[in-house]
This record gives C-alpha cells, sequence and structure tokens, in this order.
C-alpha cells in the first residue's frame, strides 16, 4: 500500500491561522504542523480517564487490541454476548463494532451494542474490516450508517467500499490509496454526521459539521504497522477510547479521532527506529504506546488542517 507523500491541494487547502505551528502551503514534513488538535491535551485527558472500551471485534486481534489499549491507557473489556452487550454499551465509556470475523451470535450483540449506544449516548465507533468484498458484512456495515456512528475507522479500499464509491480491497488489505478514498470519506461524513477516519501512509481524519467540512491530515507511523496483524483493528478500539475521554472532557469528536491516531503513529514511528522486523516491531509499538509522554506523541506527529 503506497500513499500520498502530500495534502491533495486540488481538494483541499490548509485552514489559515489555526493551530499551534503554521506550516503555510507547503506539503507537511517532520515537525512541521499546523493543526488547531491539541494532542497534548487529549492524550494527557485519555490516560487521566482511563476509559472503557466495550470491544465487539474479531477472533484474529483481541488479544492485540486489548494489549493496545491497556498500553495507551484505556481500559478492555469484551463483551459479545447478545444478552450483555446492551448493558456494557450502557455504561462503557465508548463501544467499538468491528466486523472482522463475524459469527451470527456476535453480530446479534452488535445490533444490541449498537441500540443501547445510541440510546444512551455512548461514542461507537464503526471498523468495515474487508466490506466490499463480502456480501453479509458489508449489508450490515452499509445498514449501521444509519445508527449514527461517531466515527468509522477503516483503510481506504474499507472507505471506498462502504460508500458505495467502488470495490472493497484484498482481503482486510487496502488497494487504495488514501488520496483517492478522500471523496468517499466526505461523502460518509456527510451522510452519518460522524467523524471518518482513512489510514495509510498517511491519514486523513474528515468531519462534516453544519455543512462545514475539515481535514486533518497525520504524516506519522511505519510501514512495519502493515506488518503486524490487528494494527489498524486495535486504532478501531483506541478511537472509541479517545472519543469516550474526550466527550468526557467537553472535546470534539474530531480532535479524539486525531488523537487516536497520533498516539498510534507516534508510536509506530519510535517502534521502527528500534526494530528490523514485525516480531520486535509489535513488542516495540505496545511499549511506546506506554512510554512515549502526551508531548513527545505530539512532537513525533505533522498534522495540517485543511477545508475545501
Ligand atoms: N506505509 C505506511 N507507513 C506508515 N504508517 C502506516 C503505513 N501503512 C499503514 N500505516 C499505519 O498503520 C496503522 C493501520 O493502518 P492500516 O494498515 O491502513 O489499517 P488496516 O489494518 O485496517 O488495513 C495506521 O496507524 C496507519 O497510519
Ligand atoms: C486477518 C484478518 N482476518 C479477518 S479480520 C483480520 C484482522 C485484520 O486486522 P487489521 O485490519 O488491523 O489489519
Ligand atoms: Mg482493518
Amino acid at each position: 500500500m503506497t500513499g500520498p507523500t502530500h495534502a491533495p491541494r486540488d481538494l483541499f487547502r490548509p485552514v489559515s491561522g489555526r493551530g499551534r505551528h503554521t506550516g503555510g502551503m507547503s506539503a507537511p514534513g517532520s515537525g512541521s504542523s499546523s493543526s488547531s488538535v491539541d494532542i497534548v491535551h487529549l492524550v494527557s485527558e485519555m490516560r487521566r480517564s482511563e476509559p472503557l472500551v466495550h470491544c465487539l471485534t474479531n477472533s484474529v486481534v483481541r488479544q492485540i487490541t486489548a494489549d493496545v489499549l491497556l498500553a495507551a491507557g484505556a481500559a478492555p473489556a469484551m463483551v459479545d454476548h447478545p444478552e450483555e452487550a446492551a448493558d456494557f454499551a450502557a455504561v462503557a465509556s465508548g463501544v467499538l463494532v468491528n466486523v472482522g470475523n463475524p459469527t451470527a451470535e456476535q453480530v446479534e450483540g452488535m445490533h444490541a451494542a449498537i441500540g443501547s449506544a445510541r440510546e444512551h449516548g455512548t461514542p461507537w465507533v464503526l471498523d468495515p474490516v474487508a466490506v466490499g468484498g463480502l456480501t453479509l458484512r458489508t449489508g450490515l456495515a452499509t445498514g449501521w450508517l444509519d445508527h449514527v456512528p461517531a466515527a468509522i475507522r477503516a483503510n481506504a479500499s474499507e472507505i471506498v467500499a462502504l460508500a458505495g464509491t467502488g470495490a472493497g480491497g484484498r482481503g482486510v488489505d487496502s488497494t487504495h490509496d488514501v488520496a483517492a478514498a478522500l471523496p468517499s470519506a466526505l461523502m460518509l461524513a456527510e451522510r452519518t454526521g460522524g467523524v471518518v477516519a482513512v489510514t495509510g501512509a498517511q491519514d486523513v481524519v474528515v468531519t462534516n459539521s453544519g455543512g462545514l467540512t475539515v481535514a486533518t491530515w497525520i504524516t506519522s507511523g511505519h510501514p512495519l504497522l502493515q506488518k503486524v496483524i490487528g494494527t489498524g483493528c486495535a486504532l478501531g478500539a483506541l478511537t472509541a477510547a479517545y472519543l469516550g475521554a474526550a466527550r468526557a472532557a467537553g472535546l470534539p469528536d474530531h480532535d479524539a479521532v486525531v488523537a487516536a491516531h497520533a498516539h498510534v503513529g507516534a508510536a509506530g514511528t519510535a517502534a521502527g527506529r528500534v526494530a528490523a522486523g514485525p516480531g520486535l516491531f509489535a513488542v516495540a509499538w505496545l511499549d511506546a504506546l506506554y512510554t512515549l509522554t502526551p508531548g513527545e506523541i505530539a512532537d513525533s506527529v505533522t498534522l495540517l488542517d485543511a477545508t475545501p
């Protein structure tokens, strides 16, 4: 998977006069951030509040998802049973619905959790793993767009397929560039009213609020994140954690989603400095999710706010 080396200027231009360091019109490079998102504040809030994340996720990634949430500073709980899912979504800080390997019973639990999350105001995140190629999960995820997900987190091919604008990727992997998925992400943001995050070599987080669209480009991470299974899925869970923490602190959903991606990306960058292959990288990534300070995370990533 490859991504752009800069934000696509034909679709977005940077918001001027915002952010802690204005980088002008030039492509984002290391250390040149132009964004209103206060990463330090969000990471600090997330770690202080230790949000409880209700995960309904696939069998492949449960362990790494729980490990990532704990390392980053949140608290994981996997609750799939249809008779328990509604109760837990009511008390959780955030809910993750990941359709990566759904069982019939888990799908029932997902319906119950989503209904309860809506009823109780719990932010829920949709990760449409491999949507496009498989009919059941494509129908489920598309139907849930009407159930007000606070955020959708996916790779570029999944975003394109979920928007109905193209085919999916190759299994769980993307075959699209992030920039190519941007129009589809905008459509989804407009349709759901929630935040849409597209991951790849660069990530982009899109929100449509009151007709005004904002996109934040995030440059961070490391290619080895693609060689450890579940990094994207775990990021979906961490997105739910950040949303829960941000809402409790009165901070915007958009900023919460950016911070989740920054946290994962900064840890990936740090892990890439010490690891030559996926095994050590996975361990170093977990350690960095735990050890990086809010300031180190903010300094490691490059953010660029843009608007149509
Ligand atoms: N080429 C890359 N360089 C740096 N980071 C990457 C690269 N590809 C993916 N990532 C990061 O890996 C994480 C998972 O993203 P991705 O692989 O797109 O998700 P998924 O596992 O759902 O396909 C994200 O934090 C993303 O930014
Ligand atoms: C391999 C696999 N098969 C079904 S779900 C899954 C995990 C996908 O994880 P990620 O989307 O984070 O790469
Ligand atoms: Mg995925």
